[in-house]
């Protein structure tokens, strides 16, 4: 795929870009890893007043990073200046935060023949971070910020259809006050990255992206025993359960399907309805989604904007036309428009089997499968019969049954009478092909943080037996 911005709203090719030579990478290299060596020289509090800058600025530039956004990758702006903002945000939640997530933690000393024992958490170096297109500013600042805060420096390889927005965050931690080379933009094909992981600098790497590119990252950093944190694809279930205030439900459900023009990991992809209230859910959740506007993204009044590329287009088309060939049923969308622009329009699904792709598979775009369980057991089945294990949503006003299903359903998280949301305060990431790891919160933080015993014995003879305790 060459490194370009085509604007998803016409198909126009609006800005082309040359590929790093292996030189300029290794001399990137080189610089991140200077950088690193300076940058955990620095306190806390002085990355944080750099971090601080970081979100003034995005705070200041958000229309036009905005407009950037959606140009490059068919977002409504609106969504794109809510994006930035939770940037900043995170920024600021780190800044106020690291120093207590990175505190020396005291262990019981006694319990290891201690005079003293405690934990401390180290940067490790430079980290490659590949990053998808979906969320071009916000995939890149939640390892970012945590990173930078930590004293680890970040090498990116950006998806190369949002070029603009790659440079723009190289040159963000520049201005920001950042050392040259603490993070930096390496403009190349995913053919680069084996060279890069496999470089004795680059201490990990963490990767948002597709299950395929997944299990490649792992694969090199397997090879080259370095750490990972993967957040792959998600097929969200959400499932509605009698008790649910449905008029509710059906709202957040259509949120919580088409934000970002449906192609959100965390979308709620699979709704399961209980049979008592399958059809009364149906037609509330298909009207809506049928309501909504979709069109040029720049407009306030729009709801959807196009999908990202045209393969990714096709690829939820056909999703479609394979469960339609096979005896479901569309509730609502599921067209093809005519015209300029890669735009799907709201799609919801019915009478969905096994056998069918979207039976099994993730839809990166605004179509919902709509599947009917006979009861709670059967739910659970649904929701968790999937390979996917990231995000889920619940919808339930039964105390007891809440319990369960944050119990019971196989995810990295469980949103009750909600949808899957990250916040800078709370882990993200998955199980099973969902990858593995976390971001954000202090776990997130710590994912790239060497976690170092220290053991301090009393030095007499007869005291302090670590060394040779049984
Ligand atoms: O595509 C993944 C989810 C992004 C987010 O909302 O944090």
């Amino acid at each position: 795929m060459p490194i370009a911005t085509t604007n998803p709203a016409t198909g126009q090719v609006l800005k082309t870009y040359d590929p790093m030579s292996d030189e300029q990478v290794d001399a990137a290299i080189e610089r991140a890893d200077l950088a690193f060596r300076q940058l955990h020289g620095t306190s806390v509090v002085q990355r944080g007043r750099w971090l601080t800058a970081a979100a003034d600025l995005l705070e200041a530039e958000r229309d036009e990073t905005a407009r950037m956004m959606t140009t490059e990758m068919g977002k409504t702006y609106a969504a794109a200046k809510a994006e930035v903002t939770k940037c900043a945000t995170a920024c600021r939640f780190y800044v106020a935060n690291a120093e207590r997530m990175l505190a020396d933690e005291p262990a019981d000393a006694g319990a290891v023949k201690a005079k003293r024992a405690f934990v401390r958490y180290q940067p490790i170096g430079p980290v490659l971070a590949v990053m998808p297109w979906n969320f071009p500013l916000w995939q890149v600042m939640r390892f970012a910020a945590p990173a930078l805060m930590a004293g680890n420096t970040g090498l990116l390889k950006h998806a190369s259809n949002v070029p603009q927005t790659a440079l723009y965050l190289e040159e963000l931690f520049r201005r920001a006050g950042f050392p040259e080379g603490a993070f930096t933009t390496l403009l190349v094909g995913s053919d680069a990255v084996d060279r890069i992981l496999s470089d004795p600098r680059v201490r990990a790497a963490t990767l948002t992206g597709s299950e395929v590119a997944g299990r490649s990252i792992a694969q090199i950093a397997g090879r080259e025993l370095k750490k990972t944190v993967l957040e792959l694809g998600g097929s969200d279930p959400f499932v509605v359960m009698p008790s649910a205030d449905l008029d509710r439900a059906a709202e957040v459900a259509t949120t919580a399907r088409c934000q970002n023009n449906g192609q959100s990991c965390i979308a709620a992809k699979r709704f399961i309805v209980h049979t008592d209230v399958f059809d009364a859910f149906v037609e509330k959740f298909a009207a809506r989604m049928a309501a909504l506007r979709v069109g040029d993204p720049m407009d306030d009044g729009t709801d959807v904007g196009p999908l990202a590329t045209d393969r990714g287009r096709a690829e939820v088309h056909a999703q479609v036309q394979d469960a339609v060939d096979n005896g479901a049923t569309i509730a609502c969308g599921g067209e093809l428009p005519a015209g300029d622009g890669w735009y799907y329009p709201p799609t919801v699904v019915t009478d969905l089997r096994p056998g069918m792709r979207m039976w099994s598979e993730e839809v990166f775009g605004p179509v919902a499968g709509l599947y009917r369980a006979s009861s709670y057991e059967e739910a659970i089945e649904i929701a968790n019969g999937t390979t996917f294990g990231l995000g889920s949503n619940a919808w339930t006003t039964d105390p007891a049954e809440q319990e369960r299903f944050a119990t019971d359903l196989d995810a990295g998280s469980v949103f009750i009478n909600g949808m899957t949301t990250s916040f800078p305060e709370l882990p993200f990431g998955g199980v099973k092909n969902s990858g593995y790891g976390r971001e954000l919160s202090a776990v997130g933080m710590r994912e790239f943080c060497n976690t170092k015993t220290v053991w301090v014995g009393v030095g007499e003879a007869g005291a302090g037996a670590g060394a040779h305790a049984e």
